[in-house]
């Protein structure tokens, strides 16, 4: 029996009015989180993959965009349909935290400097438990020691500039998981941190995943890092969705001359993409003001024909769960 998933993401279109014109950061974007399972977001810098994440947070007001259409769709701790996009913000506030939290990729500009991360931890769990100052600060130091923070009665004490990057990405994973949320998004965690530390922090986020049986939603420029973490994976190109299935199924059978790329980048390099661009397919991706008129991705791409170049191909199923944004999928390989 097919569960439903503890995320959907279908048709979700966000804009941005800029002065130079509307940017379309993500179009006719649709993935799904399995419960319990890790989604893999990737895509080069500009894709749109936190404009995506912060959609489904409800967070684009706040950098001016809007999510102009497309539904998203969340199943809450107990069970009942989220409809994210029409919920009064009132409630969005309660659903934020313990439906679903958000781990950014530089944990120093979301840690408030002059709270001890004690207060830090206690607060989220005050605010949507309602325990009491010494219940939460209790449950602090749990979660402190759950995430791997040595000595937690002690470090509760200590102030953001008093831990390593690593560690303070363990705070925010902690503040985070306060809640038990059943979704948690992950941006670029590791991103930040050395190769050692995102090691042991992708080893954390499984470990914790395992233990509280949550689903993930990993954002990341790297196949490799999707490779290890991910169940399924949704490539991201110029805003949209290019391909996506299961993990196994799409590195074995990538249909999307992209994500054939974005595999090439992989080996040698600990990040695959440098600074976040794709090294081993000339060009850039299109200025999101003046895209091409067809496929996206034409440009970039060797298979590009007439055809490609005159309308923009739809996400096609090629097998079982395997969606593809390409006419000329067939002719796609390794
Ligand atoms: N506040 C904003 N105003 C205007 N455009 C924006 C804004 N935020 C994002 N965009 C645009 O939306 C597009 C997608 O950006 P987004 O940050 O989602 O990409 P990304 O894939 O997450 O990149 P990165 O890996 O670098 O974080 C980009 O073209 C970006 O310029």
């Amino acid at each position: 029996m097919s569960e439903a998933p503890l995320l959907e993401v279908a048709n979700l279109r966000t804009t941005f009015d800029t002065p130079r014109g509307k940017v379309v950061s993500v179009e006719d974007v649709s993935f799904s989180v399995p419960r319990g399972k890790t989604l893999g977001l990737v895509g080069e810098s500009g894709s749109g993959k936190s404009v995506t994440s912060l959609s489904i947070m409800r967070l684009v007001g706040r950098g001016g965009g809007q999510v102009e259409a497309g539904t998203i769709t969340l199943r809450g701790n107990d069970g009942a349909g989220i409809d994210v996009l029409s919920l009064p913000e009132r409630q969005m506030r309660e659903v934020r935290g313990r439906d679903m939290a958000m781990v950014f990729q530089e944990p120093m500009t979301s840690l408030d400097p002059v709270w001890s991360i004690g207060d830090q931890i206690a607060e989220s769990i005050r605010l949507h438990h309602g325990a009491s100052k010494r219940e939460a600060r209790a449950q602090a130091v749990e979660m402190l020691r759950l995430v791997g923070i040595p000595a937690p009665e002690r470090r509760v004490k200590d102030y953001p500039h008093q831990l390593s990057g690593g560690m303070r990405q363990r705070v925010m994973i902690a503040i985070a998981l306060s809640c038990r949320p059943g979704l948690l998004i992950a941006d670029e965690p590791t991103t930040a941190l050395d190769v050692t530390i995102q090691a042991q922090i992708l080893d954390l986020i499984r470990r914790l995943q395992a233990e509280i049986g949550m689903s993930v939603l990993f954002i990341t420029h790297n196949l490799g890092v999707v490779a290890e973490i991910a169940d399924r994976v949704a490539v991201m190109y110029s805003g949209q969705v290019v391909e996506e299935g299961p993990v196994a199924e799409i590195f074995a059978n990538p249909r999307h001359p992209y994500t054939v790329g974005l595999m090439a980048s992989i080996p040698g390099g600990d990040h695959g993409l440098k600074d976040g661009h794709l090294p081993t397919i000339g060009g850039a991706p299109p200025n999101p003001l003046d895209r091409p008129a067809g496929c996206r991705f034409a440009p970039r791409c060797t298979l590009a024909k007439d055809a490609c170049r005159a309308a923009g191909p739809a996400l096609e199923e090629v097998a079982p769960q395997h969606k593809v944004r390409c006419i000329r999928w067939q002719e796609v390989t390794r």
